[in-house]
């Protein structure tokens, strides 16, 4: 990679060049110059391309890469080099792998600065909240690292001494295809419990954050896992068709939106593959008038302000109980009204600017729409520009707290992926219940009360597959998380992840004659 002021390069053959302190990577200096794609254990340019695209910096509206999106015989090419590494790889015992996946949960953890501050360049979120997100990558491989030695089956005893047993087996080469929201975490959180069964893996970033997965790919290939085991290529819908369809991959895991999820439906019933599918959602949080007030706000706020709102999970239908309201109201516009929107490499930064100019239209056509349609703005939803000269053509917007929405408005039923919070209020336990579950989706819910029967009662009727009590997004990688109804099916994080990564061989043994009835 390249600064301007100074050649910095990260991949490991010119490591030597690498400045030390982080700090020397300003807002509006980054620029990238080295191959996007990995292949083979080096980085490549693709040997063919369908199209370039280019990659910003939303804090300043600058083209930070130019690359080539991969054509078919990349792609082939990659997958060719993965299955070589996977039969390299699957040969290895569980403890083998943990070995190396702890490595590169050290190497992570040792280069978090310098990971955070790449994907805050390229997502726009703001250098604290990058930091966790690379905590959460690096747990998740110390995690799945911990598991793959205990990887194990069944002994099952049959009669007259005969037995069976069951092998989990790893699938083959897998695919990841990732969303532009947490491009590193999402990366790490498929390729962890991937790698840890056996498997190898071709990952496809969004176009809009082509860069910090190849941070992950450097450091995987470091902490020795065999070249082609975890390649990337770069590109859109067609790079990724030409991974969906080709008849060597396995499984498919996929985090982006319900009409993509669709289209990769299709395309894995074509040969019968495995996916798993995390995509979109609109999901309630319920705030009951016994809750502790303190808590609920800090709540609503993580459950809408993180990563300027583009979050799948955030909790944007906040119901607040009527005794209520006007106090819970007043507290969170105050708070939203103080977080700090600015450059997003600076410490006191809260929120940065959104992905890309017509994703910050498209959040504000949705203020628009809910002003026609009877919502009240309390704070926010108009365009920020920050005093500083280098942000003005950055994407920013103040968050938005909309206030008088009803469930009809199209505000409270699509997802914006933005900054707005809608607040709804309720009466009743059983109302807010249902109203909570009209919705086409599942991810997640969240509730606060003191009450605790009430809340395992509500969190048990709630159609989503992560619920909060008395917190909000939160992301411990020991809990399995994804979605209900059109928000997707399989897990990713926690144990339950190995049964989408892997496959389960039963072995019947028998120690006696054969019975025949012939
Ligand atoms: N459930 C979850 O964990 C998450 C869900 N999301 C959802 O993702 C959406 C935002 O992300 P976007 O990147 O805009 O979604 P998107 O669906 O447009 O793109 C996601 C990925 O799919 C690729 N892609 C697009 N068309 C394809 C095709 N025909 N075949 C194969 N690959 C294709 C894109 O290049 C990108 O890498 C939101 O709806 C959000 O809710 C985002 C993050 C997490
Ligand atoms: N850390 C939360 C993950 C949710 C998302 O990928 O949108």
């Amino acid at each position: 990679m390249f600064f301007r002021g100074g050649l910095v390069a990260f991949s490991p053959c010119v490591r030597a060049l690498r400045p030390g302190p982080v700090a020397a990577m300003n807002t509006g200096s980054f620029v990238v110059s080295q191959p996007l794609n990995y292949r083979g254990g080096a980085r490549v340019e693709p040997v063919d391309a369908s199209g370039t695209e280019k990659a910003f910096e939303p804090a300043t509206g600058r083209v930070i890469a130019t690359f080539a999106c991969s054509g078919e015989k990349e792609v082939n090419l990659a997958v060719q080099d993965a299955k070589a590494a996977f039969k390299i790889w699957s040969q290895k015992s569980g403890m083998e792998r943990c070995r190396v996946l702890l490595e590169a949960a050290r190497i992570i953890r040792e280069r978090r600065d310098e990971i955070a501050t790449v994907e805050t360049i390229n997502n726009g979120k703001s250098i604290f909240e990058a930091r966790w997100d690379v905590d959460t990558s690096w747990q998740c491989l110390e995690y799945y690292a911990g598991l793959a030695g205990s990887m194990a089956g069944e002994h099952i005893q049959l009669p007259g001494g005969s037995f069976g047993y069951t092998r989990r087996e790893p699938l083959g080469v897998c695919v990841g295809i990732g969303a532009w929201n947490y491009p590193f975490q999402i990366a790490c959180w498929k390729s962890a419990p991937a790698l840890a069964c056996g498997n190898a893996m071709i990952f496809k970033p969004s176009p809009f954050t082509p860069v910090s997965v190849l941070l992950l790919a450097e450091i995987y290939t470091e902490a020795g896992v065999p070249p082609g085991l975890f390649n990337v290529v770069q590109g859109g819908a067609a790079t990724g068709q030409f991974l969906c369809l080709h008849r060597d991959v396995a499984k498919v895991s996929f985090t982006g939106s319900v009409p993509t999820g669709s289209k990769i439906m299709e395309m894995a019933a074509k040969g019968i593959k495995p996916i798993t599918l995390e995509l979109g959602g609109k999901s309630p949080l319920i705030i009951f008038s016994d809750c502790d007030l303190e808590n609920a706000v800090k709540g609503a706020l993580m459950a809408n302000f993180l990563t300027q709102g583009e979050v799948c999970c955030n909790g944007t239908r906040v119901f607040v109980q009527k005794e209520i309201l006007e106090k819970f109201t007043k507290e969170v516009v105050k708070r939203t009204q103080g977080i700090k929107i600015g450059d997003p490499l600076l410490e006191g930064t809260r929120m940065g600017p959104l992905i890309n100019r017509p994703h910050l239209e498209r959040v504000l056509g949705f203020i628009k729409l809910a002003k026609e349609q009877g919502a009240k703005v309390l704070c926010g939803g108009d365009v920020f520009v920050p005093e500083d000269p280098k942000l003005k053509d950055g994407y920013y917007m103040r968050p938005c707290v909309l206030t008088d929405c009803r469930d009809d408005m199209t505000c409270v039923r699509e997802e914006i992926f933005g900054p707005v919070m809608s607040i709804l209020s309720f009466d009743t336990e059983a109302e807010v219940l249902e109203r909570a579950n009209n919705t086409t989706f599942g991810l997640a819910a969240g509730v606060f009360t003191r009450d605790i029967q009430r809340a395992h009662r509500v969190v048990a009727g709630l159609q989503a597959g992560m619920c909060f009590i008395n917190n909000y997004n939160v992301s411990p990688v020991e809990l399995p998380f994804g979605g209900y109804k059109k928000s997707g099916f399989g897990r990713e994080n926690g144990r339950v992840t190995i049964e989408y990564y892997s496959q389960l061989k039963t072995v019947c043994v028998e120690m006696g004659d054969v019975e025949s009835a012939f």
